[in-house]
């Protein structure tokens, strides 16, 4: 099977092969520091093996609680926030027909999404929604404690109670959380519900390669072996080849911090193609939470082109030279759409009569590339054959090593996110939460 490839010839106007080889002895030491759980964040570890971890009767477990699912829904509401939905929406998003909402007659049940914000015409709108429809709801927190997710599955549990009684709603609700601890579990333990763990040394933006992203992915109707089959595969691609340039994790690894030290500090994912914006994002939890601290970090942004080619492409071109990007660059689409001959050629388009969409694609990508490299910003190309499980499972597994590695050689924990918790404890002061009270007077001075 083929291999997503990493191509950085468009970087070498910007550094040398001499000086990614002097990166070698660091990638060596950080991968090792990986294999032997000896670098920072060691106890977080459990990501790297899960692909070879994740056997058939765990998947079988999965698939039947899917199955259960989608025999009673038409929709299934995902409640989550950061690392308990991103990398479901990714998946999903990557591999669904991009108009699944209106399609007539689907068989699977459409995956919506709850307590990724605390907006109260999203939550309404989202009750009037399931309201006059059959659902469930799968509840995700690896702390169980999370607000926002807590706040949505109070008035979605409420709201399946009471139309299904507590007996109906307990059949509908499936809860993801620490195999021990948090509220959530104590809740599922207390109410019964069907509940699945997600292993403690797997940090939220590390783990849709647990239940936290199959569960999901697989009521969307998708090949979770595939995807699981995908990441074992790069992750003996990443093990075993120890070169730094024949490995494309560690060559990623390298080339971006190398261009970060040039003053590259913001990188932007771009794609091609809509079905990936969600992609993108999960890529950002990623790395922003992994690398974004001790003062340091690459900024992760992204962009879907062509779209922001007509908003974003002017900084891009010729704003201040501090940008890198790397584009996920799809070989092949599934579906093949041709340019149609017009008879007035009034729009001019008839030169591309004959040419597939794709083809017009590739070469705005190409021209772009050229263009921004021309104009000061480096471009790192991933290449993906095709949009799939198999290939979505590369990509997840491929980012998710490069980000530990580079973590390693910017010499930060790429597994904790202390930042995260200011914004937390000012908003439970400003609530009136128990136990904050100095902190809502401080803050309530400031205002
Ligand atoms: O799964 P949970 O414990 O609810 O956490 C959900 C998310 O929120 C936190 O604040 C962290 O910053 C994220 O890393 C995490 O993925």
């Amino acid at each position: 099977m083929e291999a997503i490839r990493i191509d950085i010839s468009k970087t070498l106007n910007f550094l040398s092969q001499s000086e990614i080889e002097t990166y070698q002895s660091s990638v060596s030491k950080s991968r090792q520091a990986l294999a032997q759980k000896t670098g920072a964040g060691n106890d977080f570890l459990g990501w790297l093996d899960l692909p070879n971890q994740i056997d058939s009767a765990y998947l079988e477990e999965i698939k039947q609680t899917a199955h259960h699912l989608k025999s009673i829904s038409e929709v299934v509401v995902v409640v989550g926030i950061g690392g308990s939905y991103l990398g479901a929406k990714a998946v999903i998003d990557a591999l669904s027909h991009h108009f699944s909402h209106l399609k007539i007659g689907g068989q699977t049940p459409l995956v919506l999404y709850a307590g990724q914000n605390i907006c109260a015409d999203y939550h309404a709108d989202l009750l009037e929604i399931v309201n006059e429809r059959e659902y469930s709801v799968v509840v995700i927190s690896k702390s169980g404690t999370t607000t926002e997710p807590a706040i949505a599955f109070r008035l979605l549990k409420q709201n399946l109670e009471e139309r299904y009684g507590k007996e109906g709603a307990k059949e509908r609700i499936v809860a993801i959380t620490d195999p021990q601890g948090g509220a959530l579990r104590k809740m599922a333990t207390n109410e019964g519900y069907k509940t699945f763990s997600i292993p403690p040394d797997v940090g939220g933006r590390y783990s849709v390669l647990t239940p936290v992203g199959l569960l999901p992915i697989a009521i969307a109707g998708f090949d979770i072996e595939q995807l699981v089959t995908g990441a074992k595969d790069m992750k003996r691609l990443s093990e075993s080849t120890p070169t730094l340039q024949e490995n494309p994790v560690s060559l990623y690894a390298v080339v971006r911090n190398i261009l970060y030290k040039k003053g590259k500090k913001t990188e932007i994912l771009v794609n091609y193609h809509p079905r990936l914006q969600y992609f993108a994002e999960w890529w950002k939890q990623l790395y922003g939470e992994s690398e974004g601290k001790d003062g340091k970090g690459i900024f992760p942004a992204s962009v879907n082109f062509t779209s922001d080619l007509h908003s974003m492409g002017q900084w891009i071109q010729d704003g201040e030279r501090t940008i890198f990007e790397t584009i996920l660059s799809v070989k092949n689409t599934k579906k093949r759409i041709d340019i149609p001959y017009d008879s007035t050629n009034l729009d001019k388009m008839n030169y591309l009569v004959g040419k597939s969409l794709q083809e017009v694609n590739k070469q705005a990508e190409l021209g772009t590339l050229l263009a921004h490299v021309e104009g000061g910003v480096p471009n790192v190309l991933i290449e993906i054959p095709v949009i799939n499980e198999y290939y979505i499972g590369q990509l997840i597994y491929f980012f998710e090593k490069a980000c530990a590695i580079s973590g390693y050689i910017l010499e930060v924990n790429p597994f904790d996110q202390p930042g995260v918790e200011a914004y937390k404890n000012n908003m439970f002061a400003l609530l009136g939460k128990e136990g904050y009270e100095k902190l809502a007077e401080e803050l309530k001075a400031k205002l």
